[in-house]
């Protein structure tokens, strides 16, 4: 099963998730030189991050909003990262955050675990229901696909509508409460399921007892770096180091920028990146 092999992932390498936002104003002068594309631009500044920390990266996220603001040619540079990893073996998420009626989730579906755009896992939102999350778990049947779906996510407004109170309980309870139910039918053998969440690092009030209900649920973790979440934050949705993969996005991606020689020296700044994160979290090798 797929979230098998990402626990294992995790275990071999750490749990962090880079995240290629690539946004064109992150890409150093000699790139953007060299090629004339936007699509070549892109992929090859992709290519750079992972050529230099596949073997301590645990999954690549592709936020698509960075690619279809690009237009065809930032979907071309989505298609040809997505292979690029794929012919590394690396895993993928789709951060697509869709969530629709059934016929519409059925072609996302199709759209995302199929063809130019197929990726391991995708990000599902959950607000209009759990029949626009249904549709997808005809991909989680055979165990090669699985799903993130929104539950407590990393931004400020997080708490205008996932925090109402419904029957005495935050609305996010109710989702990871059913998740966590439906998850029991696609369990993996190290006890998680295909179907996981998404919480975010930068509120830890209630992270342990997140962490305590949902035993069969792997995280989703964003908001490391740039968004303020700490390796003690995050940490306190792992169960002894599993359970959850960290993402950080402008963190690794722009390292380099916060050194003078920087674009000389782009590698070592991106892996000592993630190096340092790694240690952050409490990987031990
Ligand atoms: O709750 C959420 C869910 C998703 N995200 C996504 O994660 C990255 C974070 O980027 P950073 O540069 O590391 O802040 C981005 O793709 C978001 O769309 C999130 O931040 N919070």
């Amino acid at each position: 099963m797929i979230i098998d092999k990402l626990y294992k992932e995790v275990q071999a390498k750490g749990n962090v998730c880079i995240g290629l936002d690539t946004h064109l104003d992150y890409i150093p002068e000699d790139i953007k030189l060299k090629y004339k594309d936007v699509d070549e631009i892109i992929f090859r500044f992709n290519k750079k991050i992972i050529d230099c920390t596949e073997d301590i990266t645990a999954i690549y996220k592709l936020q698509i909003a960075y690619y279809e603001a690009y237009g065809i040619k930032g979907l071309i540079a989505y298609k040809k990262t997505l292979e690029y990893l794929r012919s590394l073996k690396a895993l993928t998420i789709g951060d697509i955050k869709r969530g629709d009626i059934q016929s519409t989730a059925d072609m996302y579906a199709k759209g995302h675990f199929e063809g130019d755009f197929e990726v391991d896992f995708i990000t599902l939102n959950p607000y209009m229901g759990f029949d626009s999350i249904t549709p997808y778990f005809k991909y989680l049947d055979e165990g090669n696909k699985g799903i993130f779906v929104l539950l407590r996510t990393s931004n400020p407004g997080a708490k205008d509508i996932e925090y109402l109170d419904v029957n005495g309980e935050k609305l996010y309870y109710h989702i990871g409460n059913k998740l966590e139910e439906l998850g029991t039918k696609y369990m993996g053998q190290f006890g998680y399921s295909l179907i996981g969440g998404v919480v975010g690092g930068t509120h830890t009030d209630e992270a342990i007892e997140i962490r305590e209900r949902y035993k069969n649920m792997y995280f989703l973790i964003p908001g490391y770096g740039a968004q303020g979440a700490k390796g003690q934050d995050v940490n306190l949705y792992l169960n002894n180091g599993n359970g959850g993969v960290v993402n950080s996005s402008r963190g690794i991606i722009t390292a380099y920028k916060k050194h003078e020689d920087g674009i000389g020296n782009f590698e070592k700044y991106t892996r000592e990146a993630v190096f340092s994160m790694r240690e952050d979290i409490g990987y031990e090798k």
